[in-house]
């Protein structure tokens, strides 16, 4: 009995030991033994590097090229993973956020995700405050990842208690915690410089004419904008797609006014009532823009699905419909890249309901053919 229980101990000790063995080694040596046998090193590990996906039916239909960015493939599920590693870095890099530390963001959606990722695998707690009207599903979800989560009345930008200044406020109240403020924070920015931008040049081998996306922040057009201006001397042309709702379109096709907004979008993530700190700085760069109504975008989901067998949220959606529209006034033979920010998954209870649809005077912009995926209630 007594030798059973210490040869229990002894061979408990030697697995701690061979644990404790592996994970000091996988602190060490991960970056490398990930670079050297091709796997990655945990979750921020497998941000980025998404493949870029040929629109077929697009591509043949407007004699360009289209190709969408898969960034519905990172690991968080959306383009914001890049923004929410990078903002997180840069506290650190800046001694604002130490090990233990509470990461304060004010999100109604995909930077949350992103960011309660990068925080679980980072060992950083994450408070969240949303505005009170986003769907209970969101809220459970960043729960479910670790998020403490405070839904506060939808007020304005430019009331106090609007979700972005509580964050902050909350933050300011904590050591050794950071308001990440994606809007203002040019890491966001940075991350598509650095990683987006590079990796869409070299997928295409320079072979690249146009790129156009929606803005949230205003991270992703701007970074991206920055880095393929710079790279190809100003050759690139590069577009903001707008939904209704945003004032960014007649803010650049009238020259820099600035309108009162007003409207809605079924998009979520994308709009914008002001030029942010990420977008100020390259906004000048921009070719032009184009305006994508919600019949557009919708129609476009039920396309790429039907089409490519793309899986699309109503974002991705919009962009896929100014990457057309760009094509066909460039004329045939220009490649023009977009972004795929997410797939439909969060979004399919109303993208894909009759009553949803039919609500939103939407069910008359899906081709009849398209009908049979309008498949809930
Ligand atoms: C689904 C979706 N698409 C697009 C965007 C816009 O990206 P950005 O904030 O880089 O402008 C967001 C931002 O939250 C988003 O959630």
């Amino acid at each position: 009995m007594f030798r059973q229980s210490v040869r229990r101990l002894t061979t408990t000790a030697h697995k701690a030991a061979e644990v404790a063995s592996k994970v000091e080694m996988s602190n060490q040596y991960g970056v490398q033994l990930a670079k050297a046998q091709g796997h990655v090193n945990g979750f921020v590990g497998a941000i980025g590097n998404t493949p870029l996906i040929r629109l077929k039916r697009l591509s043949d239909e407007t004699g360009c090229e289209i190709l969408g960015k898969a960034e519905f493939q990172n690991p968080g599920g959306s383009v914001k993973d890049r923004a929410a590693l990078y903002v997180v870095k840069d506290a650190e890099e800046k001694g604002q956020l130490r090990p233990g530390g509470t990461v304060v963001e004010g999100t109604a959606g995909n930077t949350g995700i992103g960011l309660a990722h990068v925080c679980r695998s980072k060992g950083y707690q994450l408070v969240i405050y949303m505005p009170n009207t986003q769907s209970q599903g969101k809220v459970d979800l960043l729960r479910l990842l670790g998020a403490e989560v405070y839904p506060v009345p939808a007020v304005a930008f430019e009331n106090p208690e609007n979700y972005n200044h509580q964050a902050k406020r909350h933050a300011e109240r904590l050591d050794n915690a950071v308001w990440t403020n994606q809007f203002d924070n040019i890491a966001n920015r940075r991350a598509h410089v650095e990683t987006t931008g590079p990796e869409i040049w070299n997928q295409t081998d320079g072979k690249i004419d146009a790129f156009t996306c929606a803005t949230g922040t205003g991270g992703t057009l701007a970074g991206v904008t920055r880095y393929l201006k710079d790279v190809s001397g100003g050759r690139v042309k590069t577009f903001l797609a707008d939904p209704p709702g945003s004032v960014l379109h007649s803010y650049i096709t009238s020259g820099g006014q600035l309108k009162e907004r007003t409207g809605s979008s079924i998009t979520e993530g994308i709009g914008q009532g002001r030029v942010t700190d990420n977008l100020k700085p390259d906004i000048e760069l921009l070719d032009g823009a184009v305006h994508i109504s919600d019949e557009r975008s919708i129609e476009m989901v039920y396309r790429c699905l039907d089409e490519e067998g793309l899986y699309l949220g109503a974002s991705s959606c919009l962009n896929v419909a100014a990457a057309k529209e760009v094509a066909e006034k460039l004329g045939q033979g220009n490649t023009v890249v977009t972004i795929l920010c997410d797939g439909a998954y969060r979004y399919a209870d109303r993208l894909f309901s009759r009553k949803w649809l039919s609500d939103k005077n939407l069910l008359r912009a899906i081709p009849a053919h398209l009908e049979k995926y309008v498949v809930l209630p």
